[in-house]
This record gives structure tokens, sequence and C-alpha cells, in this order.
């Protein structure tokens, strides 16, 4: 037990890795100096005994995982604190980025942070949507936890139809006042995370009326809970939703008003505004009130999809370096399962995957910030880009991530099904995130309508943005024959975005000319529009690691992988959708063939680098909290004290065997 000898197997993949690994290192984290801040943030919190795990919390009550929860979110954001005051290097946003969207809260908290919301959305809610004044009081209070926030937007009734909520907020000038109400049952506000018992404001989401008249959805500020008792103040009625598949230690809750009363000044008046007499100013465009949920599913792309992956990737692959099971060719002794060109094909391409989430998060990462600078100067016109593309990444990638950690889950068999594995609680994570932010298949839908009037826009020979460019030239170049290339492939996968897009525009407009509600068209082909939009978003992805891949400035080796990779993206995506590239790229069932060995070449030429590429990504044994996934693979020994912690091996005979059993076994049945 604890052996510190690293597996033979493991050891002997190491060796024979053909790239630097600790290039790649920097390469994932931006730089050596940012691997070192890493390593050095990582010590600082995870060396902390107070934030060891001692109980497994699989085996604590839903109560006190709460509990345990809370106690080491207060412990992890005073250590923050610490650790600005005292190092001075970073600043406290970009700590909080990784604790939060970052895997080092997932090492210390891994069924979700309780203050999340504080800092994931009620902040930037007040910095996006509050007036300079708003922020200077509510921004400082928040940041420094003398209040804890949430963002309260979700109802019982309406999730996704955000302008159907039912929450009332009625202004009343003889008080200055906004009367909160929730007039049915569907109206209580379902979901927000950290409402249940942890914090005591946040942004409400509601309908705001005045001088009679609806304005809409608009966000306010309202207290909940009293700053000294907790106690719910009056006309709070406010709990927590109960047990959830996962992010159980998140706190969700749910919230009723029943006349609660406002002060004017906590509307957030930055775009529309209720001036004292109830005169209501309009916003530059209702979509501004949509600010946070972009910033969020922005983040969503590499803080959540990418980073679960890669840990559930270092997890499946270490384990199936070292896993042995039967024979390939018999006698010649077990082979580890790695070499079965089925497991590769599980492994490789999430490989790939998690490498084009990342170029993409970064692309998007760089638009939303330039967008978001262009919005404040009052600058609208790359708002639609943004809002379509932060749609179909968040969707596409945390679609992908989900289904990928499950595949990575499947290939390491009974194994992996244990708690102890970390796969159940990674899965948990991320296919929450396939809901909220917007539930995906609403997400790609809300793309397609960007990508069908670009298809029209660029039928009537209008200008087109960056990421759509493509639908004036594909239609215009001539099929040529197939070649297997990574230049072909960008082209290829362009070509089935558009030939998709152009499919749903002709559908609606041809349904339209036989009289069918341009409403009703839009709904008859939705299923084409979600596929479209996700082809779109696939087109990007495939272009944008191509650029990476091509353009890193690395040694030849890890270049090789690299390129390696891109083409396993293409090509894996393409044998998974044949009948997109037969229909819209030219492809011929003659060319399939070569395209398969292709791909199954790319998985040999990848397997020696696998564990290298895998230990890369340098997630530290604490991180990765697995039995099955530690650098040393000592596997069975850290199954064994895994199972060893369950409370029924605590004694020997359970005292349910004197209560239940034996009474059973001698009652003779
Ligand atoms: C760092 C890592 C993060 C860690 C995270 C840790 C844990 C956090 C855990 C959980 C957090 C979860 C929080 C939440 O879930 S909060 C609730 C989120 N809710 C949603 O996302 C709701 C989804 N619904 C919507 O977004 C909208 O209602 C809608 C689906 C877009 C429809 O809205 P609406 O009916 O008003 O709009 P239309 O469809 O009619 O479209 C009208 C035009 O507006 C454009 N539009 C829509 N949205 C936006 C936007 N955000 N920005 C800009 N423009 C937008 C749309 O394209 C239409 O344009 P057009 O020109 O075609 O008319
Ligand atoms: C773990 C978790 C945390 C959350 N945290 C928060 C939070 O902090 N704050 C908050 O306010 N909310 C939060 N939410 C709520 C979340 O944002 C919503 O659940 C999400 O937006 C989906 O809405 P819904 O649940 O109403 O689903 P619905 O909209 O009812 O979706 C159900 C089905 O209907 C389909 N559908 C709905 N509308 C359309 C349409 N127009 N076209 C085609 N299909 C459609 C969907 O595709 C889906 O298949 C959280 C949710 C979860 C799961």
């Amino acid at each position: 037990m604890g052996s510190i000898t690293i597996n033979k197997d493991l050891l002997r993949e190491r060796q024979s890795c053909t790239f630097n690994v600790l290039e790649l290192t920097h390469l994932w984290d931006g730089g050596p100096e940012k691997t070192k801040e890493r390593k050095e943030l990582e010590k600082f919190f995870l060396d902390d005994p107070e934030l060891q795990e001692k109980i497994p919390s699989e085996y604590l009550s839903h109560k006190e995982k709460y509990q345990e929860a809370l106690r080491r979110s207060c412990l992890l954001f005073k250590k923050i604190k610490e650790w600005s005051d005292t190092t001075g290097c970073g600043s406290q946003m970009d700590t909080f980025q990784n604790i939060l969207g970052g895997m080092l809260g997932s090492a210390i908290l891994p069924d979700g942070v309780p203050f999340a919301l504080n800092y994931v959305m009620f902040l930037p809610t007040v910095m996006g949507q509050g007036t300079m004044q708003q922020q200077a009081y509510w921004v400082s209070r928040a940041w420094n936890c003398e209040i804890m926030c949430t963002y309260a937007q979700t109802e019982l009734g309406h999730g996704t139809f955000i302008r159907g909520l039912e929450t009332t907020a009625t202004y009343d000038p003889s008080t200055e006042e906004f009367v909160f109400n929730s007039p049915t049952l569907t109206s209580y506000k379902w979901w927000p995370g950290g409402l249940g018992h942890t914090c005591n404001y946040a942004v409400v989401v509601a309908q705001l009326y005045t001088k009679g008249q609806c304005h809409g959805i608009h966000p306010f500020i309202v207290q909940l809970r009293d700053e000294e008792t907790h106690m719910p103040l009056p006309g709070i009625k406010i709990g927590e939703i109960g047990s959830k598949l996962g992010m159980n230690t998140i706190n969700n809750g749910y919230l009723g008003f029943e006349n609660v009363r406002i002060p004017r000044e906590n509307m957030l008046m930055k775009n529309s505004k209720v001036l004292p007499d109830g005169t209501y100013v309009n916003s530059p465009s209702d979509k501004l009130t949509y600010g946070t949920m972009i910033f969020v599913r922005v983040a969503l792309v590499r803080g959540i999809a990418a980073a679960y992956l890669s840990k559930a990737l270092t997890i499946a692959t270490r384990y199936s370096a070292l896993r042995k099971q039967g024979e390939i060719k018999p006698g010649a002794g077990e082979t580890q399962i790695l070499e079965y060109r089925t497991q590769q094909h599980k492994l490789f391409p999430p490989m790939a995957m998690c490498f084009a989430m990342r170029c993409s998060a970064d692309w998007l990462w760089d638009i939303y910030n330039s967008v978001t600078a262009e919005l404040d100067r009052g600058d609208l016109e790359r708002l639609p880009e943004l809002h379509a593309m932060a749609c179909c990444l968040k969707a596409v990638c945390t679609k992908d991530s989900a289904k990928a950690i499950e595949v990575c889950r499947l290939a390491t068999g009974g194994h992996g099904y244990m708690n102890s594995s970390n796969f159940p609680s990674t899965y948990g994570m991320v296919t929450a995130a396939e809901t909220y932010e917007g539930e995906n298949t609403v997400l790609l839908l809300q793309t397609a309508r960007f990508l069908v009037k670009a298809w029209q826009q660029a039928r009537s020979g209008g200008n087109l943005t960056e990421t759509v460019e493509y639908l004036k030239t594909m239609p215009l170049q001539p099929l040529s024959l197939w070649v297997n290339s990574l230049q072909h492939l960008g082209i290829a996968f362009k070509r089935v975005a558009a030939g998709n897009i152009e499919t749903c525009a002709t559908s609606i407009e041809r349904r339209i000319l036989v009289g069918v509600a341009p409403e009703d068209a839009w709904n008859e082909v939705s299923i084409q529009l979600a596929k479209a939009a996700e082809t779109h978003c696939r087109a990007f992805m495939m272009q944008i690691f191509i650029n990476f891949a091509t353009s890193a400035q690395v040694s030849p080796e890890l270049k090789k992988v690299l390129i390696e990779l891109c083409e396993l993206y293409g090509t894996y995506f393409l044998l998974d959708n044949l009948g997109d590239f037969f229909m819209y790229a030219g492809l011929r069932s003659s060319d399939v063939p070569s395209i398969q060995e292709w791909m199954e070449t790319l998985l040999h030429k990848i397997r020696p680098n696998a564990v290298g590429i895998v230990d890369g990504f340098d997630i530290s044994d604490a991180v990765l909290r697995s039995a099955l996934g530690a650098y040393d693979g000592n596997v069975y020994e850290r199954l064994f004290a895994e199972a060893n912690k369950s409370p029924l091996n605590a004694e020997p005979v359970d005292e349910s065997f004197h209560k239940y059993l034996k009474p059973f076994l001698k009652s003779n049945l």
C-alpha cells in the first residue's frame, strides 16, 4: 500500500514518448510562467490539511455534504484572500477563475462550489448591467464576501423562454419602490445555485410593470435574508430543491415573493431605467439584459467542457496503459488494453476534441472581450455573431465532452463505475452544463437563426462577418476530387456546413411558398436547423484547430503530434457523418476506405504518445481524485484503499445482520 514506485508499463510509455511533455504543458497553460503560477497556486491550496477530504463525500448524507462544502468554501475563499495579500502575484480575479473555472475548485469541491454564482453570475451581471454607482456599491460588497449572492432567473414553469417568466416587479412611485410578487406556483424561482441556504442577496429577473404597462424582463437586486440572522425576510419563501444527478453541493434553491419591496435604486439601470415618477426609459437593445448568459456560455467552453474532458482522458488513458486483459496473439502474453484499436478509437478522438475545444475557447474569449468593449461604446454590430458562436460552441463542446467522458468511463470497464474512479462526479458536472445556461438544442436553434439570415445575405450579395464568410465562397468553388489532406478536410467541413444551411433555408422557403406560416415552417425544419448549426460549429472548430496546429511555435516533434491530432479530429467526425460528406462535399464511396485507413494510421501514430499527451495536461493526483488515474499507476492498491473507506467495512459484521438478516434466515420461509 502507498508504494511510490511507478507502474512499469506507465514508465515504459513515458520513456517511449517522442516529444517533450513539459513543452506541451507550457503550450497548454499558455507559457512557462503560467505553468509556474498554476503549480504554486495548487500547492498553496491543495497542501492545506484543512481542505483535505476526510470521508469521501459519497458516504455523507445530503445535509452533511452541504455543510462540509460550505465549511470548505469559507476556508477556500479566506485562503484566496491570503494568497493575493501574501504573494501579490496574480490578481484576485485570476485566482477566482482558476478556482471556479479551472480545475483547482473541482479538487476541493468536486460537486460544486456553493459560492460559485456570486462570482460567475452575480458580479458579471452587476458589472455588465449596473450603473457606475451601483457597481461601486455592490461589487465591493459581493467581491469581499460581505454579502453572498446568486442569479435567480429560471422559474418552475420557464427556463428557456425567458420572456415568459411570471415573477412581477411593479413600481410604486409613492414610495419609489418595486413590489415583487410570485403570482403562481410556476412563477417560483427554481434552480439558482447557492439560493437554498447560502445566499442573502440575488439578482432576480422579473417582468417590470410601471404606470400600468409591462416592459418585459429586467434584472433587480433583491435582499433575501437578514444579514445578521440569515432568516428569510418577510414575504420571502425560500428553500433548497433537493437531491440531483450531480452537483449536489451547489445548493440550488427555490424562491417565491409576497409583496416584497425593494428600493428603486436596486433595479440594474445601465441599459434601461425607471425614473422616480415611474417613467420607463428604453435600453438601446433589449438583448443587453441577456449579457451575463453570453459570458457564462463563453467561460464554460474552456472551464467545464475542455477542462473536465482532459481529466477524464488522463484517467482513462493511464489506466488503459497499465490494465492488461486478453491476448491479441495467442501465447504472446496479456495485452495492455491500450493496444486494442477499438480502445484507441474510444480515447484518441476525444484527445483531439480537447485540443479543438481549447483553441476555440481562446478564440471565443478574445471576441467576447472585444465585442464587450464595442458594446460599451454603443456599437452593437458584432453582438449577433458573438451570440451565435457562444451558443453553438457551448452546445457542441458540452455535448462532445459529456459523451466522451462517458466513453472514457466505459473504456475503463467495471472499475470506471466506482465513484473512486471519479467518472460519476465528472460526468455529473459536465452533463449539467448541457442543460444550464441555455439548453443545448435551444442554443443550436439560436445559432441556426443567425446562419439562415447569413445565408440569405450571402445570396443577395451582402457583407458577411468572419465566421460565416465561407457561405459566400464555398458554393462558388467547384467540387474537386477527394485528397487526404488537412486543407481538404477544412474545405469539406465548410461545404457540409454550407450545404446543410442551404438545405434548411430552401426547405423553409419551399414551405412558405405553399402557404405554411414562417414560424411553422421553422418548427418543421428545426431538426435540420439544429444539425446545420452543429455542422457550422464543427467546421469552425476544424478550421481553428488547423490554424493552431499548423502555426504553433513549437518543436517539430510536438508539432507532428498536434497535426496528427488535428487530422484525427477531422477524419473521426467525417467518418461519423459520411452521409453529409457524400451529399455536400463531393465524397464518393470509393474514397472512404482510404480515409478509414488514414484514421487508423493516425491512431497507430498517436498510440506511443498517448500517455505523454495526457501527462502534458499536467493534472495532479489531488486534482484528478481518481484511483484509476494517479500518476504512479498503482491502481489496484488505490482501489483497495478506497474500498476500505466504505463505512460498511468498519465492522466485520454489520448491525443490520442481527436486526434483519439473521431473523430472516432463521425464519424458515
Ligand atoms: C468558469 C466556468 C464556469 C463555472 C460554472 C460553475 C457553475 C455554474 C453553474 C450553473 C450556472 C447556471 C446558471 C443558469 O443556468 S442561469 C439561467 C440561464 N438561462 C438561459 O440560458 C435561458 C436560455 N434562454 C435564452 O437565452 C433566451 O430566452 C432565448 C432562447 C435566446 C430566446 O430569447 P427571446 O425569446 O427573447 O429571443 P428570440 O428567440 O425571440 O430572439 C430574438 C432576437 O434576439 C437575439 N438574441 C437572443 N439572445 C441573445 C443574446 N444573449 N444576445 C444577443 N442577442 C440575442 C436572437 O438571436 C434574435 O435575433 P434576431 O436578429 O434573429 O431577431
Ligand atoms: C445544475 C443546474 C444549475 C442551474 N443553475 C441555475 C441558476 O443558477 N440560475 C438560474 O436562473 N437557472 C439555473 N438553472 C436552470 C437552467 O438554466 C434551465 O434548466 C435551462 O435554461 C433549461 O430550461 P428548462 O429547464 O426550463 O428546460 P425546458 O426549456 O423546459 O426544456 C425541455 C425540453 O424542451 C425543449 N425546448 C424548449 N424550448 C424549445 C424551443 N424553443 N425549441 C425547441 N425545443 C425547445 C428543450 O430542447 C428540451 O428538450 C440551472 C439548471 C441546472 C440543471
